[in-house]
């Protein structure tokens, strides 16, 4: 680290903008320029000046104390102040964090009130789930639909190693929820088929990819980021420290789109506990139910079986089978979301589609 040479009060009576009246509210860093959090190291963090721009530069930042206990995760947008040069051993320091237009949490499990946030600004949750090797487990992906549609994210079910076992059963139970489902396969020649659609359906997004070991995430990750491990590696270039250990969420850059687009790996995170999702919030993802619950009885929980619950006689009222079928298969998955987040769903149910 340099001497402490720049920091936020330099700033804030910075010699030529002097004319700016000191007012009671913070001094605003005219100077700062705008950066994304790409990873979050121990008190560090790595972040873009111009990110996706042609004057890209991989910054090394620390928080400014005023921002005092707020954390700062991957996919935030801040504002840095100070040597933002990128060069070694330079340091930057982050004034500001912008609004998020997402915020995806989780808490350790259901009954801890401790909620982290994990990313910020991501559009979609990539939801990743081998079809075979190991087996698929609806509950984790109901888990995940439910975080993300508390967080207002999309989902995509990437469904991998469709060359060991069919896609169509988990597709017909997710297509219900408006989860986007892409399948992927390993191919004859070994390389995976179907990046083509996943890369394509990531344009221009910040995606978040969770998945339990063993689904092939990783081997989705360094498919889509063919220097995924030298992107990391950069982290440590600018960290300094030997090898990245941190568990935490890194933002990678995907070549050969349109728009800049951005996967988020995480790999600490295996599951979500749900203790923070509000039933409420759940509804809001499912604009038709929710318009209809608009009519259920005061505090109606709308799971099955309770009082005159306006979801049920909204199914029953469907004009023809068609319909009625695929209302019913709607409200049967969200009341299945609806139970993983109340937690009470049999733990020895099967956890097969079926
Ligand atoms: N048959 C088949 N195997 C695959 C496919 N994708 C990945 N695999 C294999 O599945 C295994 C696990 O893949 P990884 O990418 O390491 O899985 P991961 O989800 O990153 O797991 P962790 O590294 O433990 O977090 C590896 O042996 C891969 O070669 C696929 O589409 N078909
Ligand atoms: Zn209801």
């Amino acid at each position: 680290m340099p001497a402490r040479a720049f920091d936020e009060r330099d700033v804030r009576i910075r010699p030529g903008k002097g004319s700016r009246p000191r007012t009671k509210q913070r001094p605003e860093h005219a100077d700062a320029r705008t950066a994304m959090v790409v990873a979050v190291d121990r008190g560090r963090y790595t972040v873009l000046v111009d990110p996706g721009g042609s004057d890209e530069t991989r910054v090394l930042a620390m928080k400014a104390r005023e921002l005092g206990r707020q954390r700062v995760v991957p996919g935030d947008r801040v504002d840095v102040v100070g040597d933002t040069s990128g060069d070694d051993g330079s340091l930057a320091r982050i004034v500001r964090i912008g609004d998020r237009r997402t915020v995806l949490r989780r808490t350790a499990d259901d009954t801890d009130p401790v909620e982290r946030v994990i990313v910020a600004n991501a559009d979609t949750l990539v939801v990743v789930t081998a079809l075979a090797d190991p087996e698929p487990r609806t509950r984790m992906i109901d888990r995940c639909v439910a975080a993300a549609y508390d967080a207002r994210m999309d989902v995509v079910l990437a469904l991998t190693k469709a060359d060991l076992a069919s896609a169509d059963e988990l597709t017909a139970m997710y297509a219900p929820i408006g989860v986007e489902v892409v399948v992927t396969r390993r191919g004859d020649d070994g390389a995976i088929v179907g990046l083509d659609a996943l890369r394509d359906r990531l344009d221009g997004e910040i995606s978040v990819l969770v998945g339990h070991s063993g689904v092939g995430k990783s081997t989705l990750v360094n498919a889509l980021v063919p220097d995924a491990r030298r992107a990391i590696g950069r982290v440590n270039d600018v960290t300094g420290r030997g090898r990245h250990t941190s568990t935490s969420a890194v933002a990678l850059e995907v070549p050969g789109t349109r728009e800049p687009t951005w996967v988020v790996d995480t790999p600490g995170v295996r599951s979500f506990g749900l203790a923070h999702v509000d039933p409420a919030h759940l509804l809001h993802a499912f604009a038709d139910l929710a318009a209809v619950a608009e009519e259920c009885p005061r505090g109606c929980t709308h799971l099955e079986g309770s009082p005159d619950c306006a979801l049920d006689e909204w199914v029953e009222a469907a004009g023809d089978d068609e319909t009625r079928a695929a209302r019913a298969a709607r409200l049967s998955s969200f009341r299945r979301l609806l139970l993983s987040r109340l937690g009470t769903t049999d733990a020895d149910a099967p956890d097969r589609p079926r």
